[in-house]
């Protein structure tokens, strides 16, 4: 179980309001972990933590033990790949357009756009199973279709880490299933996925490790049966486990 990203003792203020609070966590190589807690807790700023897009007040990020501070942003972006919950496309990009913008990290002044490059977006597109939206202006899409074009960019990449903000909203229960097939599927081809859900009924059998960010800087974590029960899914969420059927049939 080697691990590929090291999180310690990380805390975190926006305008001296605190969100984080000396959290330490660790991502296992070739496993998806879910990230899970109400609506404005911190989910997006920890994953944006861990991007390397924001950094924290103390604490250090470390990938492959290397503080991730140090790589410079192409480095860190031929590794990490964060799929965000919206994504803003100014102009009528096609899905291709979109997708092959995963590649910029490999871009240079010495290098244009390769085979390599064509094969990785080619091959981002077939996983995320949107190859046939790729002539299609992104903007014009669906909800849900947009939600797998933005999985395919953050593939073009080909990070070895990959985040995800609430992928599986606007996704119909067809799609979650296969996005969570997906996920499967990246662990066996050697990433790490961490992901940040509200569909709490897909978590429990999908994800190896789950975090729970609840108000005032609360975090429980460990395997799902331990950290989803009723007692700290309702403390968490501030729901009567009696007024919810998710809650009434957590894991005990
Ligand atoms: N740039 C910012 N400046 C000040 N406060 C911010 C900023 N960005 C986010 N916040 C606040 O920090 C808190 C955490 O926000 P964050 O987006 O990380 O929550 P979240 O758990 O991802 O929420 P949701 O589930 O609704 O997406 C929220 O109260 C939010 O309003």
């Amino acid at each position: 179980m080697t691990p590929i990203m090291s999180v310690d003792a990380v805390s975190f203020n926006y305008a001296g309001r605190s969100i984080l609070d000396h959290l330490s966590f660790t991502l296992t190589e070739r496993t998806s972990a879910a990230l899970i807690g109400p609506n404005g807790v911190g989910k997006t700023t920890l994953l944006r933590i861990l991007a390397g897009t924001l950094l924290p007040t103390s604490g250090s990020v470390r990938l492959d033990g290397v503080p991730i501070a140090s790589y410079a942003a192409k480095a860190r972006a031929q590794r990490i790949a964060m799929v965000p919950q919206q994504l803003d496309v100014p102009f009528a990009f096609t899905v291709e357009q979109v997708v092959e913008q995963g590649r910029t990290p490999y871009l240079g002044r010495l290098r244009g756009f390769t085979m390599t490059d064509r094969k990785a977006v080619d091959r981002a597109l077939s996983l995320a199973d949107v190859s046939g939206l790729r002539n299609r202006i992104f903007n014009e899409l669906s909800g849900g279709e947009r939600q797998r074009v933005k999985v395919a960019l953050g593939l073009a990449q080909e990070p070895r880490l990959l985040l995800l903000d609430e992928p599986t909203q606007n996704l119909d229960i067809g799609r979650q299933v296969e996005l969570i097939d997906l996920l499967h599927q990246l662990n066996a081809e050697g990433i790490t996925v961490f992901a940040s859900i509200h569909d709490l009924h897909l978590v429990t059998h999908n994800f190896s490790h789950v975090l729970l960010m609840a108000p005032d800087c609360k975090v429980t974590q460990g395997a799902p049966a331990d950290v989803m029960t009723p007692r700290h899914l309702s403390e968490a969420f501030d729901c009567d486990p009696a007024r919810h059927p998710l809650l009434m049939g957590a894991a005990r």
